[in-house]
């Protein structure tokens, strides 16, 4: 029997490290990062409908519904398919927008994966991370659903198994505009490739933090408090800190010390993403 309606997770992603080589001629910089998911994330919910119509029933503040990239990921996916149905779809969103954890990319590779499952259409995961790459450099790694080492500009990815410990994940109430911190005079550009995996532990940096600690005094408050309990990075471009714990009760007696104006949430990192681990439960 096939499936008119299918509510699936959308989880969150964290830069362990985040190194700059170079910058292309196309202005794009080369980076070697490793992703790693959270069982943290938002949830999305699709229903079939049978007049090709997409529609998305959830507004979001400041994006428009033709630019949502869940609506970008839905019309490119019927396009390039050729499907003739159309989708419903609803939104709980939890991730900060703009925080560095990928919540619009990891948006698009759910609607992925989603749709290729309710209108059957029978698409391989290369053919999906390809069109997923068109969308956003980070929707790759959310369609294969495995941490990750990414290079290029995040296309190119080999499977890593980090540790999988708890994360307090800080959220400065500012977002960051990657273009404006890869834009930066200042920018790091030139680290040495890593060339052997796993990736040695000790490789935490994350080439984008001082840049955006000068210029989000938010996000500096944030690297300093966490820094008293635990190693405080930076993800992607931020705005988001986080710090690994050994446990859960250890990472929530940290949390609750915060406060309004700095909040945050702790979470359980993961090699496999929880969007994965839902579709597999359904075969
Ligand atoms: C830095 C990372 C690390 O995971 O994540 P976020 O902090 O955004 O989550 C990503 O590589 C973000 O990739 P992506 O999400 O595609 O970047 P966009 O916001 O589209 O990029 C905005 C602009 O930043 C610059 N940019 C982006 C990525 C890159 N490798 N080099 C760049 O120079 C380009 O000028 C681009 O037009
Ligand atoms: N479904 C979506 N969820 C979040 N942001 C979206 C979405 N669609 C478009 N965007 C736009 O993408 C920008 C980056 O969002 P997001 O992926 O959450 O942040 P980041 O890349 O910093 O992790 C947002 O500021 C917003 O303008």
């Amino acid at each position: 029997m096939s499936v008119e309606k299918l509510t699936l997770p959308s989880p969150a992603k964290l830069n362990l490290m985040l190194h700059i080589l170079g910058r292309r001629e196309d202005g794009y910089h080369e980076l070697q990062t490793l992703f790693q998911f959270l069982d943290y994330g938002d949830e999305i919910t699709f229903a079939l409908r049978d007049d090709g119509v997409i529609r998305l029933h959830t507004a979001f503040e400041g994006v428009p519904h033709d630019s949502n990239l869940i609506v970008k990921a839905a019309k490119k996916l019927q396009e390039q398919s050729g499907c003739t149905q159309g989708i419903d779809i609803w939104i709980d969103k939890i991730l900060p927008m703009g925080g560095g954890i990928g919540g619009g990319s990891s948006n698009a590779a759910t609607t992925l994966l989603g749709l290729n499952h309710l209108w059957q259409l029978g698409w391989d995961e290369d053919r999906l991370a390809a069109l997923g790459l068109t969308l956003g450099a980070d929707v790759p790694v959310f369609v294969r659903g495995h941490a990750a080492f990414a290079e290029g500009v995040g296309e190119k990815l080999t499977p890593e198994y980090p540790e999988e410990p708890w994360y307090l994940v800080l959220v400065p109430q500012v977002s960051v505009s990657t273009a404006e911190i890869f834009s930066d005079p200042l920018l790091t550009r030139n680290t040495a490739p890593i060339k052997v995996r796993p990736v040695p532990k000790g490789n935490s940096r994350n080439d984008c933090l001082s840049v955006v600690a000068r210029r989000y005094p938010e996000v500096r408050n944030a690297l300093n408090l966490l820094g008293k309990f635990a190693e405080a990075k930076l993800t992607g471009t931020g705005s988001c800190v986080f710090g690994g714990f050994p446990s859960k009760a250890e990472a929530d007696k940290v949390s609750a010390l915060l406060t309004e104006t700095l909040t945050g949430f702790v979470a359980k990192g993961s090699n496999v993403s929880m969007l994965h681990r839902k579709l597999q439960s359904l075969l």
